[in-house]
């Protein structure tokens, strides 16, 4: 079980950026639900969409997999008999307790398609062909000049017939609608019994390591990238998922 996330709660000096380490991991689960509004929907429905993209001896790739929601959400929903998850992160303490969980869902249910958990930079991963790719709010957390690279790398692993499902973060290029989204933002994580101490310590910890784009900014490197269409699929308030299609 996940403990509740505490970690911003005290003030702290000087706020150090936010890392997926040890301490982030055991808050994990409490923390996404808490601060990205229907995290549970999106998870839940990625399992819905990918499985109408799946196709035969190809992989089915979570990208930035942190705990494996996403592929809990993949091998509950995709049936076939010539597909597995390639779960992948570069946080040693995410996969860690990712296998946990991983082989906790295989030992509870029976018929669930096979996993392998990768420790690795997906920068530097050799992809093999693909139908599904997701991308669940790890796209923010890459470099912005290293993007449109690997978008490249995995517009030209999927199958003609398959998607990429990514999830962002997002800012909003009209001011109003910027100013009221993040608003509604905070209001949710007030909501969700975060303190105003906890919201922005927090802010200052992402402050440098999550660069959030806007809808057209990712919509334009995704077509660079050569994504014929850009759908979107769900929006709460400054969170958004999209499928693109090759
Ligand atoms: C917000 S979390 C993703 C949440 C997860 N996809 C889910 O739906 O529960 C971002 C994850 O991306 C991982 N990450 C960031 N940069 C990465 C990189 N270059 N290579 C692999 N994983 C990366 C982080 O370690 C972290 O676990
Ligand atoms: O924008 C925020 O305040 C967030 O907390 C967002 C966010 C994310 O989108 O990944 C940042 C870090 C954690 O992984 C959980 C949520």
């Amino acid at each position: 079980m996940s403990e509740q996330d505490r970690l911003f709660a005290k003030p702290q000096a000087t706020v150090a950026d936010f890392a997926f380490n040890e301490d982030v991991v055991r808050v994990f689960p409490d923390m996404i639900k808490r601060s990205v509004p229907g995290y549970p929907t999106i998870v839940e429905n990625i399992g819905v969409i990918a499985a109408q993209f799946t196709q035969p001896n190809t992989i089915l790739y979570d990208l930035g997999c942190s705990l494996g929601a996403v592929s809990q959400s993949l091998r509950r929903h995709v049936q076939s008999e010539s597909t597995k998850v390639v779960a992948v992160d570069n946080s040693a303490a995410m996969i860690e307790r990712c296998r946990e969980y991983m082989s906790a869902q295989s030992s509870m249910y029976e018929q669930l398609l096979p996993i392998d958990i990768v420790e690795t930079d997906i920068l530097s991963l050799d992809f093999q062909p693909a139908s599904v790719v997701a991308l669940n709010f790890t796209l923010q957390f890459i470099a912005p000049e290293k993007r449109l690279g690997l978008l490249r790398k995995i517009h030209s692993t999927l199958h003609p017939k398959g998607a990429l499902l990514l999830s962002e973060k997002i800012r909003f290029e009209f001011q109003e609608e910027q100013v009221l989204l993040n608003d509604l933002h905070i209001a949710f994580k007030r909501a969700n019994g975060y303190s105003e101490m906890e919201i922005a310590q927090k802010r200052s910890a992402l402050e440098n390591v999550m660069m959030i784009d806007s809808i057209e900014v990712h919509r334009a490197r995704l077509k660079e990238a050569g994504f014929s269409s850009v759908i979107p699929w769900f929006q709460c308030f400054n969170f958004a998922s999209f499928v693109a299609l090759p």
